[in-house]
């Protein structure tokens, strides 16, 4: 036979290899030659030793064995073929009949037996059926371990899912589910098979979780996605957000050899599914919802959310016939301690405060972080004002004791504005506008109380607006003038100093007074900032007149309250005055008694720096306030003005007058300057100087005037006094 037609095996496609072993030489050669003629690979062993030798360095797809044979006999060489080559087949070709001995072969391992002398036809036949079959045992074990492999490969793949896989039954029992569950919810797999799937859901899912497995429409091509609750093991509520998709299981394409442990479970399932762990996800969600309406500060809902709530009681309130209450709340003395202990410090102050002020309030009841120390309060449902009254109360005595911020105590009060629905307005911004209106006339009145709008506490909110816009670019313009009026001495009338009274002269409304502008600028803060700019255009003037010869001229410049609380006041205005070589000593400040009485012990510490400068301190609008006079034997005080009210009064009744004596005799007593403010006749002139009233301000000699008329008359009454 030819290479051509050699009996190929079919899983390799090369001529099966042979191993032809006995111990005569002559029976070895001649079944030797059979096989090759036949297309075999031979290879020839004499004996079991030489067998053996061979077995052990090459292996053989079949070998031929005598039984019989001295030393190692056929029966050794299987053992030892079986343990080096456990593919190689073995047919016994022997000369043993006993039926023992054939049985004893068979069993240990031999595939079919051939009893010497053979007939060459049928013992190629037996060898061509032993390769065959021994192929198909060989392609058998293959595809046993492939499968093997496969379910390794599809278990390792179901395992190590990042997500819950699972299978229900009709009823919505667990059939399969991958260790996953263990890592992510701390369930055993064992543990769930035959649970229902609800064991694992919050309660509030699981009517969502029935629906979706019963719902019709859901398929492998359609399926149903939902987010659920799960509980870890041992827990009672949910703590963990899952994302599952499940659809029903297409029994075309299900078979039920899946290797799943519990097979008969596993024949009952009908739906697949996978859980994804979302709970990062969701509390990203969370959290980037809370920041959305939230002050991350101090946890309490922010502008946004308040008017959300605003609006919703609005709503409510007018479909009911009820009243409803915003307020507006603003800190007293926040930004001094802002500004003093720094930021850390201010927004500790901010949570206390928040948690005195929510510790007033009952659970429907909004109180939101409006910006800075602003803060906002909607009592939904009150009966009359009275309530909000109350509450109004209860916040401002909630802030009277100190605060502690590490080693510092600090005061601070509050302010609060209050619009009642529907009286103050029907809409949510004219309510928080118009609270925040009547929060502006509890500062104008002294701080740390309360009040209600009313219709004529309402400004125009777009006038004012436009005013505050324009006073922006006003500073930014220079549109602001600074005006002098003289002070006079009463006896001489010589000019000893000279007031400094800021004006606006506006592109289109002309020239505007104090009173028009300087409200707005102190809500605004602005007013800091336009303080600062006559300050300097005063020091520039008036320097320029002390240095020009009028050496003893005074300044007077009018102080804001802002600006004297702020901690650096003393600092700046020493700063200013160096800016412009102004001396110290030719400066009076003048500030009102309100400013003083609002925190005395650190405005004494301030005056007492500038005295100590050589700043002069005036009391401005003296008798107006509601102070102690305790004070002025504290404070390093140069001069008191008496208002322009009692001045008036002078002509009017004895009355006014009487104010004047007692005002003029203390500062006689005190030692104490006196300028006597308004004065706009002959006769009250006259009455003054009676008086022994050291010097005096008004019309009667001079409204307040430009720079330039000033300087003029400066220069004249100079002239005349010398002439006197
Ligand atoms: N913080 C700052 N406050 C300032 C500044 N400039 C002014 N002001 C404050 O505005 C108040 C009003 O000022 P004004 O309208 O300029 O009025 C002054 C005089 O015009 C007026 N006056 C003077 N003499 C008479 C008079 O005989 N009759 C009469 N009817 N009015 C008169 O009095 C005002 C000056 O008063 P006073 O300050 O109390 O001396 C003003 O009171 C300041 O508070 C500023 O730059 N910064």
């Amino acid at each position: 036979m030819t290479t051509d037609c050699k009996p190929l095996l079919p899983q390799t496609g090369r001529p099966a290899e042979i191993l032809v072993v006995d111990d005569d030489q002559r029976l070895l050669t001649s079944l030797a030659t059979l096989l090759k003629q036949a297309g075999y690979e031979i290879t020839e062993a004499l004996g079991g030793h030489a067998a053996c030798q061979v077995l052990k360095e090459r292996t053989f797809d079949l070998a031929m064995l005598d039984l019989r044979m001295p030393g190692i006999d056929g029966f050794d060489v299987m053992a030892y073929a079986a343990s080096v080559r456990p593919d190689c087949g073995v047919i016994v070709v022997s000369g043993e009949s006993a039926f023992t001995a054939v049985s004893r072969a068979l069993r240990r391992g031999a595939l079919d037996y051939i009893k010497k002398p053979f007939d060459p036809e049928e013992l190629l036949e037996t060898v061509r059926n032993v390769l065959g079959q021994q192929s198909l045992l060989r392609d058998h074990a293959d595809v046993q371990s492939r499968l093997k492999k496969s379910e390794a490969l599809h278990r390792y793949i179901v395992n190590s899912s990042p997500d819950i896989v699972f299978m229900l039954d009709q009823d919505g029992r667990i059939c399969f589910i991958n260790n996953k569950v263990n890592a992510l919810l701390g369930y055993m797999p064992s543990e769930l098979i035959g649970q229902h799937f609800s064991i694992m859901l919050d309660e509030q899912d699981v009517a969502r979780g029935t629906y979706a497995i019963q719902d019709t429409s859901v398929s492998s091509e359609n399926p149903r996605t939902l987010e659920v609750r799960m509980k870890t093991r041992g827990s009672r509520k949910a703590n963990r957000h899952f994302e599952v998709t499940a659809f029903p299981i297409d029994p075309d394409t299900w078979h039920h050899n899946t290797g799943i442990d519990d097979r008969a479970a596993s024949q009952k399932a009908r739906f697949y599914g996978t859980a994804r762990d979302v709970t990062e996800r969701k509390e990203a969600e969370a959290f980037i919802n809370f920041q959305a309406y939230h002050d991350l500060l101090t946890r309490l809902p922010n502008r946004a959310l308040f008017k959300d709530r605003l609006n919703l009681a609005i709503t409510h309130a007018r479909r009911n016939d009820q009243k409803l209450a915003v307020m507006f709340l603003d800190l007293d003395r926040f930004k001094v301690v802002n500004d003093t202990l720094g930021h850390a410090m201010g927004d500790r102050l901010l949570q206390a405060v928040t948690r005195r002020l929510e510790g007033c309030l009952r659970k429907g009841d909004t109180l939101s972080r409006f910006g800075g120390d602003e803060f906002t309060l909607l009592l939904p449902a009150i009966h009359c004002e009275d309530d909000a009254k109350q509450i109004a109360q209860k916040l401002i005595d909630a802030l009277n004791a100190p605060f502690k911020l590490g080693e510092h105590e600090v005061f601070v009060g509050i302010s609060i504005g209050i619009s009642v629905f529907p009286e103050a307005g029907d809409s949510m911004d004219q309510l928080i506008q118009n609270a925040d209106i009547a929060m502006y006339h509890v500062k104008d009145k002294g701080k740390g109380d309360y009040r209600f709008f009313t219709e004529n506490m309402s400004i125009d909110s777009a006038n004012r607006l436009s005013l505050e816009r324009d006073l922006r670019l006003a500073l930014e313009r220079d549109e602001l003038r600074v005006y002098y009026q003289p002070q006079v001495c009463a006896q001489s009338g010589r000019i000893i100093g000279v007031e400094a009274l800021v004006r606006w002269q506006h592109p289109e409304r002309g020239l505007l007074y104090p009173g028009e502008f300087l409200p707005l600028a102190e809500e605004t803060r602005l007013i800091d900032e336009l303080s600062e700019r006559v300050l300097a255009k005063a020091c520039e003037q008036v320097g320029q007149w002390i240095r020009g010869g009028h050496t003893d001229l005074r300044l007077a410049v009018n102080l804001s309250p802002l600006q004297v609380e702020h901690p650096r006041f003393v600092e700046r205005l020493i700063q200013q005055l160096e800016a412009f070589d102004f001396p110290a000593g030719n400066l009076e400040i003048e500030i009102t008694e309100n400013v003083i009485m609002n925190d005395l012990d650190q405005i004494s510490q301030k005056l007492r720096e500038l005295a100590d400068y050589g700043i002069r301190i005036a009391i401005d609008d003296f008798g107006t306030g509601y102070s102690s006079l305790n004070y002025l034997h504290r404070l390093p005080i140069h001069t008191l003005k008496v208002d322009q009210s009692f001045v008036r009064d002078i002509r009017n009744s004895d009355d006014g007058a009487c104010i004047v004596n007692a005002i003029v005799a203390m500062a006689h007593g005190l030692k104490l300057e006196i300028v006597a403010e308004g004065v706009e006749t002959d006769a009250q002139l006259h009455y003054l100087r009676k008086l022994g009233c050291h010097q005096v301000q008004g019309f009667f000699y001079s409204p307040p005037r430009p720079s330039e008329a000033i300087y003029l008359a400066l220069q004249q009454t100079e002239l005349k006094v010398a002439a006197v």
